[in-house]
């Protein structure tokens, strides 16, 4: 059996004393690509920053790798692309600089980069399809690209576990499809991936489970076909009490994981944890 990647046992997070999300248990083994959704607010962004060490552990026990968050070694070993973040028009920059400053953590503040970062940085934007960019100015690309380098800045530290909130959110469609295809690319290689998001659609055949973080706590852990199944339930219910849904229409799921079609409910219905719903 893999090791864990993540370790969370009845964690809290919050800020200045308040919890936000607690009740949080589960493990993440190397190698999953588990996505976490939720309502707006819900707190799936204080979850992930609470890994980082950017929100408050408020009780309970995490280890990333074994170890507590906030520690310099666990820093290392993440890769992170914050929310709604894309590279301001002022920043005269190129796609390389910024993608350097991901090696950061790599080396004494005092050691220009060396070789070993430059091959990072090379083998990051060949990842996610930048290898031809290495020398523009990211001002002059556009969102969905400047999205991209910043996976890249993720990447170029050799992360042992890459956290993204919203990666797909905001850009056009075309951009989403190229996105979709480096999240396919480095879930492939065997990359463990958290990723935030409400475009579960864009992540359809890349994530192996699904998380959903609801009134500040785990409402839903479990594989895609068993969310589907759930999401299934939700439309059937919300259909016999407005009456104008038909059974099974996808557009009436909150978070569409896409048509049904092609996906076979396992016998079992899905698990509900804690007995929180949104
Ligand atoms: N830095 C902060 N300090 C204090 N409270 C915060 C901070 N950041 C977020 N919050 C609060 O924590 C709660 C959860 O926010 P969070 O961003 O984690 O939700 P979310 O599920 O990621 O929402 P969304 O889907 O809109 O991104 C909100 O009430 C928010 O106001």
């Amino acid at each position: 059996m893999s090791p864990s990647a993540l370790r969370l046992n009845d964690a809290a997070f919050g800020y200045g004393g308040r919890v936000v999300v607690d009740g949080l248990t589960f493990d993440v083994p190397t190698g999953q690509v588990m996505a976490v959704v939720g309502p707006n607010g819900s707190g799936k962004s204080t979850f992930v920053k609470g890994l980082l060490g950017l929100a408050d552990q408020l009780g309970g026990d995490a280890a990333v790798f074994g170890d507590p968050p906030r520690t310099r070694e666990v820093r290392r070993r993440i890769g992170y692309v914050p929310q709604r973040h894309t590279l301001s028009a002022s920043v005269r920059a190129t796609v390389r600089e910024i993608v350097e400053t991901g090696r950061l953590a790599h080396r004494p503040w005092y050691r220009p980069a060396g070789a070993d970062d430059r091959a990072a940085v090379d083998a990051a934007l060949a990842q996610v399809g930048l290898g031809d960019r290495v020398d523009a100015e990211v001002s002059d690309l556009s969102g969905g690209q400047q999205r991209r380098v910043l996976i890249a800045r993720a990447l170029a530290g050799r992360p042992d576990l890459l956290i993204m909130d919203e990666p797909t959110a905001g850009v056009d469609t075309a951009s989403q499809t190229v996105l979709a295809e480096v999240l396919h690319r480095l879930a492939d290689e065997g990359t463990t991936m958290l990723i935030v998001t409400h475009e579960l659609v864009a992540l359809r055949g890349i994530v192996d489970r699904i998380v959903e973080i609801a009134q500040g706590g785990l409402a839903f852990d479990g594989t895609p076909v068993e969310w589907a199944e759930q999401e299934r339930g939700r439309i059937l219910a919300t259909a016999s009490h407005d009456g104008h849904c038909g059974p099974g229409d996808p557009e009436r799921s909150t978070y569409a994981i896409g048509p049904w079609d092609g996906i076979t409910p396992p016998p079992a219905v899905s698990r509900r944890v804690g007995g929180r719903r949104a």
